[in-house]
């Protein structure tokens, strides 16, 4: 195996084969802009959260075909000619990259990234941004759901198991926290972004001791002050619950307080309240309640409404996977060409109007309305476009039923897509996680709950400009022609 942290060649064969073609065409200096956006929401949700723009950042500022990456692309049956493979020697990326920060609520069609480069810088990174943002997208996206059904509990992130692979399971993790979770299980992450970790003990501790008490005991003895055990390796009920309370009783002699009990397994709603009440009687209201097992924002749902007595949720499979919904769909598309010297705008036609793209490099608004202070919608426009910079009165239409429309005039535009790269030099200083955390969360405040909601959730209005739709008309006619 040739194991390499290199990302360079972390890209689809025809990309190096159109970043080839190019260059044998004499072409691959000239301009290209593409952007990263996606169709349609995941789990039916009314909104995704934006995640992956720091890795994307490592990304860009180390790529670079080493020697050994060189060597590799020789020995490939397409027998790329040495001058390209010099070229590549020098290749770093020189362009811009425009992007909504993380955190940022995002909606359907509204570019998340715009990247505008020499063609062959812009086609080469295609691959790795969409595989970043789109998994990290979803999984923030799938944390940000959980923590809307338990907002005042404990979320702990306990996915890596069962993550696909060692990055995902990191990256996953981070995009937990940032969406409101409190903690991860993974060390690697907690090293890596400074997240909080946490850790209660396996059944394996249990079951390597001679009894469920002695195990319990021994714990104890050795981290008295993070004592969460796990009670249903036998007998939750019969059998952890009595233990744990005798432990609980021992760590109170020593002037200590035990953390939690743990459920593993069986109806989480019945025995948390079972627990609930065995623990009050015995004199430990203040010991908590960490439930796991396959749990998902719609079984927290079910289980709050239960009334289950849970203030900690361990959730693994289902959040670090994505669960029901396994990759968000994000693509990247060409939306304009350099040509004679200036850009010219291009189209993706489809028999599907939802997939015919929106052509031309463009700016995103929030339009908050200043009355409300609600978002009104996402509002696309072509750069020059001077109305919205004056604030004077747009309309807001509907795409796809123009005729569905309003005029909006007291409105403050939030410009969506930051600097990120400029001429190839980074421009934007990376937020903080915990900046990150804090801004996603004050993001809710800008939308009516009618757009948040889990269950099927309105849809949040992403407009164009008439200038840009016409464009889009203008050029569906042509091709058409
Ligand atoms: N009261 C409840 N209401 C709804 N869902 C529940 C309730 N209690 C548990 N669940 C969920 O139902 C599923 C039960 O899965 P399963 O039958 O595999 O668990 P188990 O047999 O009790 O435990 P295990 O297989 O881990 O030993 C889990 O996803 C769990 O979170
Ligand atoms: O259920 P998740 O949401 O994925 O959360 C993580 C799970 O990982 C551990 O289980 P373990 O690997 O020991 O397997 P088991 O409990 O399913 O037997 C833990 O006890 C949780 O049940
Ligand atoms: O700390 C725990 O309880 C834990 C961690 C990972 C997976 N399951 C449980």
């Amino acid at each position: 195996m040739n194991t390499t942290d290199n990302l360079t060649l972390h890209t689809d064969k025809y990309q190096i084969n159109m970043m080839y073609a190019h260059w044998a065409q004499g072409s691959l200096n000239d301009k290209a802009v593409f952007e990263l956006y996606f169709r349609k929401l995941p789990f039916a949700n009314g909104y995704a959260a934006a995640a992956g723009l720091e890795r994307v950042v490592h990304y860009i500022q180390n790529l670079k075909f080493g020697e050994a990456e060189i060597n590799y692309l020789k020995e490939q049956e397409e027998g790329y000619k040495e001058g390209f493979l010099e070229e590549l020697r020098n290749f770093r990326f020189t362009g811009h990259l425009y992007a909504v920060p993380e955190g940022t609520l995002v909606f359907p069609n509204v570019p998340l990234i715009r990247v505008e480069a020499r063609v062959w810088e812009a086609q080469l990174i295609e691959t790795a941004l969409l595989n970043f943002i789109n998994y990290q997208t979803l999984i923030m996206t799938k944390a940000s759901r959980i923590k809307q059904v338990a907002p005042q509990d404990v979320l702990l992130e306990f996915g890596t198991r069962r993550a696909q692979e060692a990055e995902a399971a990191v990256w996953g993790a981070r995009a937990s926290y940032m969406a409101g979770f409190d903690a991860t299980s993974n060390m690697r992450a907690g090293m890596m972004f400074g997240i909080p970790t946490k850790g209660t003990h396996a059944h394996a501790w249990v079951q390597g001791h001679d009894t469920e008490e002695e195990a319990f005991r021994k714990y104890a003895e050795v981290l008295p002050d993070q004592v969460t055990l796990l009670v249903d390796t036998y007998d939750t009920l019969k059998s952890g619950l009595p233990n744990a309370i005798r432990i609980a009783t021992m760590l109170e002699k020593q002037g200590k307080r035990m953390n939690a009990i743990r459920l593993d397994s069986g109806d989480l709603a019945y025995l948390s309240k079972s627990a609930r009440r065995m623990l009050d009687e015995a004199g430990f209201p203040y010991v908590k309640i960490v439930a796991s097992n396959d749990l998902d924002e719609n079984i927290i749902f079910n289980l709050k409404a239960q009334d289950a007595k849970i203030d900690v949720w361990g959730v693994g499979t289902q959040l670090i996977t994505g669960g029901d919904q396994p990759a968000l769909g994000g693509v990247y598309k060409l939306v304009a060409r350099e040509k004679n010297g200036g850009y010219v705008p291009v189209i993706k036609i489809s028999g599907n109007p939802e997939k015919v793209s929106n052509p031309g490099i463009k700016e995103v608004y929030r339009i908050i309305n200043k009355e409300t202070g609600k978002a009104e919608a996402d509002y696309m426009t072509l750069p020059g476009e001077e109305d919205i910079k004056q604030g004077k009165r747009i309309k807001l239409f509907d795409p796809i039923h123009p005729y569905i429309h309003k005029y909006i005039e007291d409105y403050e535009a939030i410009p969506l897509l930051q600097p990120i790269f400029l001429e190839g030099k980074l421009v934007y200083a990376l937020p903080e996680l915990e900046q990150i955390r804090a801004y996603h969360k004050e993001q809710f405040e800008l939308f009516w709950p009618e757009y948040l909601r889990k269950l099927n959730p309105e849809m949040y209005p992403v407009d164009l400009s008439t200038e840009l739709w016409q464009l889009k008309m203008d050029l569906i006619q042509a091709h058409q022609a």
